[in-house]
């Protein structure tokens, strides 16, 4: 990854460094004459939410301009940052005139370059959906937890008759609905040059049709949504208890879905647990196929560190330290990969090799804020359960391998799972030195490379404590 789409921010000027670095990823991008004449000029006002960026631009028209061509990536480029961003809202400055409608750009793709100005209306024209490239089936990684969503969004892509609409994705957060669809989207183009593809989160939804409301013009939006041979909708629980644009959204899903074309869905939670959504819009989503995400497993977290690093030649992170991270950031994959990254980052920026302390110390708050609080009783616990042994053989003082081996993974998990420090855990088991732990910790990791029933123990036994 090339490390200047990486920042890795002190507190202090977090929000400030990371403007500078997607200003200089914009440019770089878009150009200069471009970035000139639309971009230079947006400011970044720091006085809102650490997770909702406000940006200004000094006029309504630049406003619309910036919004209907950058929102999403504003938004994207801000997340690779700081993954922590919820928002990004695009304004005009208030001293030039009363503020716009705020935009919140969703989590969702970049939008394409423009190529040369023209009045917005003009523009949508020609749009392409803003499909992330990255998100492709390909790299989309499948376990028990996303199979049945995946086939679905397969089966909704291949071209020719449509066999279910619409398709409703729901998961908690950072899961890879978004990542799905914009898979659908891209296989579906590739399969059917030239299909219209319009993929946008409600949110996007509501404030293009308020900004259609406001202009008097609301033929267009429908038109233009309604053409649609692909509609991908994200983050559908944000336009709960919205009458007006929910009323616009019903009558979109019907048009889409009587002209027998595609449509997909996705939300936090299922269809019947989305309050403040109208229910006849709740119905149609239930006459399709609703698929959920369920949490990624500890497999697939790894394996999906093992397919981003595959990506970064030059990044060196060794085995402990991916296991670490797929270990202890156990929800929200985007947080998982965010995590990686800033490790990388920092690693590059510092000189200085990667291992499971520099990790730990580099992401510290991230590791604790996410950590599944396992504790070192817990450990000991399903440790002699698994051997067989009593938790106090652990913290005896008995050398017998039969021991002595399950009180280094013991140990090892304890390093690995806790943020218990080296004498701490030391002391945890029979007041035994930092160095006996260090010792126990290199050992195992020793033999998970050499040993396949050492490293089947400790998967399973992290499974276990993982939950
Ligand atoms: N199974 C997977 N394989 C590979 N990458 C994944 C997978 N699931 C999620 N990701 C990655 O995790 C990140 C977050 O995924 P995505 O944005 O699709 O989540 P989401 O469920 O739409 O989140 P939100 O609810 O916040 O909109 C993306 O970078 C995506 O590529």
């Amino acid at each position: 990854m090339p490390l200047s789409q990486i920042l890795v921010p002190d507190d202090a000027g977090e929000l400030a460094q990371a403007w500078a670095q997607v200003r200089t990823n914009l440019r770089e991008s878009a150009g200069a004459r471009l970035f000139d004449q639309w971009l230079k000029p947006i400011q970044l006002d720091d006085s809102g939410d650490a997770d909702r960026i406000r940006l200004t631009l000094p006029s309504a028209f630049m406003t619309n301009w910036v919004r209907s061509h950058y929102a999403d990536r504003l938004y994207h480029e801000f997340r690779a940052i700081l993954p922590y961003v919820r928002a990004v809202a695009i304004e005009t400055a208030p001293a030039r005139e009363a503020p716009a409608l705020v935009a919140i750009a969703p989590v969702q793709a970049q939008a394409p370059i423009a190529p040369a100005m023209a009045e917005p209306a003009a523009l949508s024209d020609v749009e392409r959906p803003a499909l992330e490239p990255r998100y492709t089936f390909d790299r989309f990684v499948v376990d028990q937890s996303n199979r049945v969503a995946f086939n679905a969004a397969k089966a909704l892509a291949e071209p020719g008759p449509v066999r279910f609409s619409p398709l409703f994705l729901h998961s908690g957060t950072g899961q890879g609905k978004t990542h799905l669809m914009h898979a659908i989207g891209h296989f579906f183009l590739a399969a059917v040059p030239g299909a219209r593809v319009i993929a946008m989160s409600a949110e996007r939804f509501m404030f293009d049709f308020v900004a259609a409301l406001r202009a008097r013009d609301t033929f267009a939006f429908k038109a233009r949504l309604r053409s649609a041979d692909l509609l991908l909708i994200d983050d559908l629980q944000f336009i709960a208890g919205k009458d007006a644009t929910q009323e616009e959204f019903f009558h979109t899903v019907n048009e889409i879905m009587g002209a027998g074309k595609r449509l997909v869905i996705s939300a936090d939670r299922c269809p019947q647990a989305l309050d403040g959504i109208e229910q006849r819009i709740i119905g149609r989503m239930a006459i399709g196929l609703v698929a959920d995400i369920k949490a990624p497993s500890l497999e697939l977290r790894r394996t999906i560190l093992d397919r981003k690093m595959a990506d970064m030649a030059d990044a060196n992170v060794p085995c402990d330290v991916l296991d670490m991270l797929a270990a202890r950031i156990t929800g929200n994959i985007r947080e998982l990969e965010g995590a990686l990254n800033r490790v990388v980052a920092y690693g590059q920026l510092t000189g200085e090799t990667i291992d499971l302390d520099f990790a730990v110390a580099t992401l510290g708050d991230v590791l604790r804020g996410s950590q599944r609080r396992v504790t070192i009783d817990e450990i000991q616990k399903l440790v002699s359960t698994h051997f067989d042994l009593k938790p106090v053989d652990l913290v005896s003082a008995r050398r017998a391998r039969a021991v002595a081996r399950p009180r280094q993974i013991a140990m090892y998990l304890s390093k690995r799972l806790t943020t218990r420090s080296l004498p701490e855990i030391g002391r945890k088991f029979g007041g035994r030195d930092h160095s006996t732990v260090i010792h126990a910790v290199r050992r195992i990791e020793e033999l998970r490379d050499t040993d396949r029933e050492v490293d089947g123990a400790v998967r399973v036994l992290m499974r276990e404590l993982e939950g």
